[in-house]
């Protein structure tokens, strides 16, 4: 189908606009009047420009408080709309887009309505412009499209119809099904947009806060499921209004914005299928091109840390019962080992100097070349397949923060394994506790939050969790969960302050990452890092006194957790221990254990991790070696 943004959604000035929309491969364009009116360049040289991208201008808009007007202001009203009429012209614009009247001069008549809507598409048709009657959600008379419906049914007239928006359908709770009632030549737009659930007035929630679809809480993909069993074969337009996408780089956003679709529509293919199958149809052919399918994850292969140089590193891991299982045979890079927990250790990044880093992520794959071909239908930076001509293919994306992310098949008979790639150390990889990466924690610029949900989601088809917001000393963390299906990979995605006033003047943000190392005994994890003298994040004592308010664990219990310094959790499936080693450069570990099926993270204990990260040690909090 045509895939269309409004220029709303964007940031910077209309050419620019345009040129984003067009690298991004949309077909067309609806032109906010705003982005027009406050540039320089002509109708004439934004038609040009649109037709040198490939783009059409599929739609024009808005034109308000038109329709139900007393008498005398209807005069008034035909002649703005004549001006609109030859600005259109000049653009090539066929289409005019009429929201519902929500002045206070507008009368409650449906009839009233009607036959201005009608005399409106009389004088369009004239100019071989079509009007689409949009319903917004806090339109004074009209805010549902089955009563915008109602008018145009009333009004008669081939030059009028309706534009359907998801946001003013779906905000309001109104049962999107009775869009099957509605004849497709009678739809002459679809307008998309996603947003968080947010307890708040409609109209500053669908300004301020519309995402794109996969972004948000809203069933996008249900509606447009309706509408196209409707017949619709118009465009899926995206028109989102949001704070953060109108400050942040053009070409990102409209990237996105176009992974939103591609992943909208294959969600709107498996919806029309699920349909068909309900009411025993064949299923109907909607012109949707699905991208491949998602080929889930299948566990961790190794997180990569870059690293100035490998000591403290190498001491940290050692404390936790790793070894060192090989070294690459022409890379600065150290291969470190427990059961199928792996990690590398990067000393050739010149990155790195201001200490070690989260540089790359490897998830087991049971197919490789499918994953990125996934990643890449859905506009995913591919990285090059051979970081040096020597190595063992890898296949990898760019996250949204920038993490390198691997597609891996470890040690498969038959198949080329990065793996091939170290030449086996002297010791043994450890067979400690540690059996594997329970998880990896990265931390988003404030800005690409939204981005890195959907790019989790689709890319890798990954679950969004519950969004979180957790206090620390500085502000409050934002933080979303994404894992399989089966749990096997869990990505814990935070955003970093905005504006940072930490404890010293002029510290940055914060940006930690951390990956979180499964044990199945962690008192034996725990007791083994204390005994090698290595730097646990001290837990005050505050929080014990606090635990034993919350929970009653027994004496032992309690006095085992504050000796150790665990922190702990329960959910209605089992509890999870956990402890934190110091930070090094942006990067923790986490050792943590699941008993029964626990199923979170320690969200609730969050805080008090942050609290001591930024502690200073005369604080008692912060860091401490064990004697
Ligand atoms: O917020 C508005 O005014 C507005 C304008 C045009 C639209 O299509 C819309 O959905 C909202
Ligand atoms: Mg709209």
């Amino acid at each position: 189908m045509r895939r269309s943004i409004a220029t709303v959604s964007l940031s910077g000035p209309l050419t620019g606009k345009l040129s984003a929309i067009g690298a991004a491969g949309f077909d067309g364009v609806e032109i906010f009047e705003n982005d027009l009116v406050a540039g320089a360049p002509s109708p004439e040289e934004i038609r040009a420009r649109a037709g040198d991208l490939g783009l059409g201008i599929d739609l024009y808009q808005p034109f308000r408080d038109f329709e139900a007007v007393p008498p005398a202001l209807l005069a008034g009203n035909l002649r703005r709309v004549e001006h609109k009429f030859a600005v259109m012209e000049r653009l090539g614009a066929t289409l005019l887009l009429v929201c519902s009247n929500v002045s206070p001069h507008s009368i409650d008549d449906d009839a009233l309505a009607a036959e201005q809507l009608r005399l409106l598409a009389e004088r369009a048709a004239g100019h071989g412009v079509r009007i689409a009657y949009e319903a917004l959600a806090w339109g004074r008379n009209v805010d549902d499209y089955l009563h915008a419906w109602r008018i145009v049914r009333m009004a008669d007239h081939p030059a009028l119809g309706l534009c359907l928006d998801s946001f003013h359908i779906l905000s309001r709770e109104t049962d999107p099904y009775a869009i099957e009632t509605i004849p497709a030549e009678k739809i002459f737009f679809l307008q998309l947009a996603d947003a968080p659930r947010l307890p708040m007035d409609v109209l500053y929630w669908s300004r301020h806060y519309r995402c794109f679809p996969g972004q948000g809480d809203l069933d996008v993909a249900g509606l447009v499921a309706h509408v196209l069993r409707t017949g619709y074969d118009g465009p899926l337009s995206l028109e989102v209004f949001n704070d953060v996408f109108r400050q942040a780089a053009a070409m990102r956003t409209a990237r996105d914005a176009m992974r939103s679709l591609v992943f909208l529509e294959e969600a709107a293919a498996g919806r029309l299928g699920e349909a068909a199958r309900r009411l025993g149809e064949a299923s109907r052919p909607a012109s949707l091109v699905p991208p491949p399918p998602p080929v889930s994850p299948t566990g961790f292969a190794f997180a990569e840390l870059s690293a100035p140089r490998t000591g403290p590193l190498s001491e940290l891991l050692t404390a936790l019962g790793f070894r060192r299982a090989g070294v690459h045979t022409h890379k600065p890079v150290e291969l470190w080992q427990q059961n199928t927990a792996r990690i590398l250790l990067n000393t050739g990044n010149a990155e790195s100097q201001d200490g070690p880093a989260l540089a790359a992520i490897g998830l087991e794959t049971p197919d490789p070349a499918a994953s990125v071909k996934r990643a890449e239908a859905l506009l995913s930076p591919v990285l090059p397949r051979w970081r040096d001509p020597h190595d063992a293919p890898l296949d990898a994306v760019a996250a949204p923060d920038g993490t390198d992310l691997f597609f891996c098949r470890t040690a498969c008979p038959g198949h080329p394994s990065w793996t091939d790639d170290f030449a086996e150390d002297r010791r043994d990889p450890g067979h400690g506790e540690i059996t594997h990466i329970d998880h990896v924690a990265l931390t988003q610029p404030w800005h690409l939050f939204d981005e890195a949900s959907l790019f989790y989601r689709s890319v890798l088809g990954l679950r969004p969790h519950e969004s979180l917001e957790l206090p620390d000393p500085y502000g409050l963390l934002r933080s979303r969960a994404v894992s399989t299906a089966d749990e096997r990979v869990r990505i814990a995605v935070n955003v970093a302050h905005v504006g940072h006033v930490g404890p010293h003047e002029g510290t940055s943000d914060v940006a930690w990452q951390h990956a979180a190392l499964a044990s199945t005994d962690i008192v034996a994890t725990v007791r083994r890092f204390r005994a090698a003298g290595a730097a646990q994040l001290i837990v005050p004592d505050n929080y014990y006194d606090d635990l034993e308010a919350r929970h009653d664990l027994g004496a032992e219990r309690h006095r085992l957790l504050r000796e150790l310094r665990l922190l702990y959790d329960k959910d209605e499936h089992g509890e999870f221990l956990h402890f934190y080693t110091a930070t090094s450069g942006r990067v923790f570990f986490e050792v943590v254990q699941r008993i029964g099926g626990y199923q979170g993270y320690g969200a609730v204990n969050a805080p008090v991790r942050l609290a001591a990260q930024h502690a200073p040690r005369a604080d008692h909090g912060g860091t401490s070696r064990s004697p």
